[in-house]
């Protein structure tokens, strides 16, 4: 054994110094200098790495960077351009997902076509999935459950306000479990959401770069789960019990709900309609099914989240929001029919999306082959980081970017098409792109229409009356999410809280 490992740890030391030498000799991507064997591990960021990142942009005068990890290439893609050039137009290479030990291997997560490398089981769940949720058919059937979902939110945010972080996630839940399994989940304490938000907050470690050792040494998935320090391997049993109650319990609620004759169509019923019996395709569309969740909840909810900061902390953009909107509605909600006529509304969601990046690293892309760009060798496996942060903060695109401006999108009260649009960076690229994009940014639109109309979004004040600033603070891993802060929501009339209780739609709620 010893003789064993001797061998190995010198092949390894061998190929790292290869791999270091050999890069030298090529002309990568300027980048923080390198040390023999662990490349920048040292200089690797550990807190809000996007803005180390785009500080090395400036540093080396460069929009894509270069820099290693104990042999792992990295690319960090540090503006709209560079990310179009290799992620859009050249697609063919930098279309799949690098591996990681615990996530693929260990997590029991690893099914998720999101992170599946590029081939033949994610072109096919991507086009399965797409063919449903981009049909005129799902649209029409969502546009109602938006509808449905959305007043049911306004009416908790009346009946309960100090919650409204949790009734942004009970709506990214609601529309989500119906459109994917027909399922009409309850306002409160639905035991299915607490199932799926279970899964999701066990696995949100696994977005966290580095947190796991497996993943820099992938030997170490050996180590059995009770040897001393092997915590990780704890966990991951944790994680592969949740993620299998999440695609089953899911799935065996709609094929209840379907014997009994009593259900909504969505994406399961649909492909269980069309008599789905064979082990392996029904394995397939509950993988995909539990990816609806996995990709859309934390995401579309950390987007409301913002949308609620943004509001507090700029009173005067939501009066203007306001006066659009009653221009509009003359005292009625809101429907979809509505939103184009909605510029500064659409501006003001644009500025959501930009100004706290939902994914400020995007989710990394992996090459499959070496590539040159503006004479710069990019090896092959390296992995690419869209530095979505960088790009949603660039002056050249949208000048002094920490302020929430949604009229940097507007020219003479329509939307400005020459101003960069955030949606083409905040959704990802190229084939990856975000599958669910035209999904999420229906229900967001929707809520925010709703909850403007309804509701004035005020800063609480302390025990001497003095407003409270929020300290506008949010997660640290893959998705940002904020945390909770203080904010007073008022319907704005007596009118509007009696217009909200009518419209709840909640004799539908068994
Ligand atoms: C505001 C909300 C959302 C944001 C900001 C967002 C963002 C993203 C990003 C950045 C990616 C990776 C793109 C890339 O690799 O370049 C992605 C992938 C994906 N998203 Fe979203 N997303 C959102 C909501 C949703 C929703 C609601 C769904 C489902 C209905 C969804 C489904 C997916 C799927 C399936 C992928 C994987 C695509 C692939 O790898 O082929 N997303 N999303």
């Amino acid at each position: 054994m010893a003789l064993l490992a001797f061998i190995l740890g010198t092949l390894g030391v061998v190929v790292l110094y290869w791999r270091y030498w050999r890069n030298g000799q090529r002309h990568l991507p300027p980048g923080p200098k390198k040390l023999p064997f662990i490349g920048n591990l040292l200089s690797m960021p550990r807190r809000a790495e996007w803005e180390t990142f785009a500080d090395w942009g400036k540093e080396y005068n460069s929009d894509i960077i270069h820099a290693s990890a104990l042999g792992t290439s990295v690319v960090i893609l540090n503006s709209y351009q560079v990310a179009v050039d290799l992620l859009d137009k050249k697609s063919a290479i930098y279309s799949s997902r690098p591996h990681f030990t615990m996530f693929h291997e260990l997590s029991g997560w690893g099914y998720l076509f999101s992170m599946l490398p590029y081939g033949d089981v994610w072109r096919e769940s991507r086009r399965i999935f797409t063919k449903h949720f981009n049909s005129s058919h799902h649209d029409a059937i969502n546009q109602q459950r938006d509808i449905l979902y959305v007043r049911r939110f306004i009416w908790q945010l009346l009946e309960k306000p100090h919650g409204f972080l949790r009734h942004a996630r009970t709506l990214v839940g609601s529309t989500t479990l119906s459109m994917t399994y027909s399922i009409n989940v309850r306002p409160y304490d639905d035991p299915l959401i607490e199932i799926v938000e279970n899964a999701v907050e066990t696995a949100v470690e696994l977005l966290i770069a580095g947190a796991f050792l497996v993943d820099v040494f992938p030997l170490l998935k050996y180590v059995p789960k009770w040897f001393p320090g092997a915590k990780f391997q704890r966990k991951a049993a944790i994680m592969r019990e949740n993620s299998e109650r999440l695609r089953n319990a899911t799935f065996l609620t709609t094929e209840k709900l379907m014997e009994a004759g009593n259900y909504s169509p969505s994406f399961v019923s649909d492909a269980l309609r069309e008599n789905i019996d064979n082990p392996k395709d029904i394995d397939l569309l509950k993988d995909i099914a539990a990816q609806v969740y996995m990709a859309g909840a934390d995401t579309t909810a950390s987007a409301l989240g913002t949308f609620f900061l943004s509001m507090v902390c700029y009173p005067e953009v939501q009066k203007k929001a306001q006066r659009e909107l009653d221009k509009v509605l003359n005292g009625r909600l809101p429907e979809h029919g509505d939103i184009v006529s909605l510029p500064y509304l659409h501006a003001l969601v644009k500025e959501v999306y930009r100004w706290k990046p939902i994914t400020p690293l995007g989710l990394p892309h992996q090459s499959i082959s070496d590539d040159l760009y503006k004479g710069y060798h990019i090896p092959r496996n390296s992995m690419v980081i869209p530095n979505q942060w960088a790009m949603l903060n660039d002056e050249r695109d949208y000048p002094e970017p920490r302020h929430f401006r949604p009229e940097r999108f507007l020219k003479d009260g329509r939307l400005d098409h020459s101003v960069r649009d955030p949606m083409d960076i905040a959704f990802g690229f190229g084939r990856r792109v975000c599958a669910g994009k035209h999904i999420a940014h229906s229900t967001i639109m929707l809520a925010a229409a709703s909850v403007l109309s309804s509701f004035d979004l005020l800063r609480e004040r302390d025990e001497n009356h003095r407003e409270i600033d929020p300290k506008g603070k949010y997660t640290h891993a893959l998705i940002s999410q904020p945390l909770d802060f203080p904010c007073v929501i008022k319907p704005r009339s007596a009118y509007a809280a009696e217009l909200i209780r009518s419209s709840s739609g909640l004799d539908i709620v068994d």
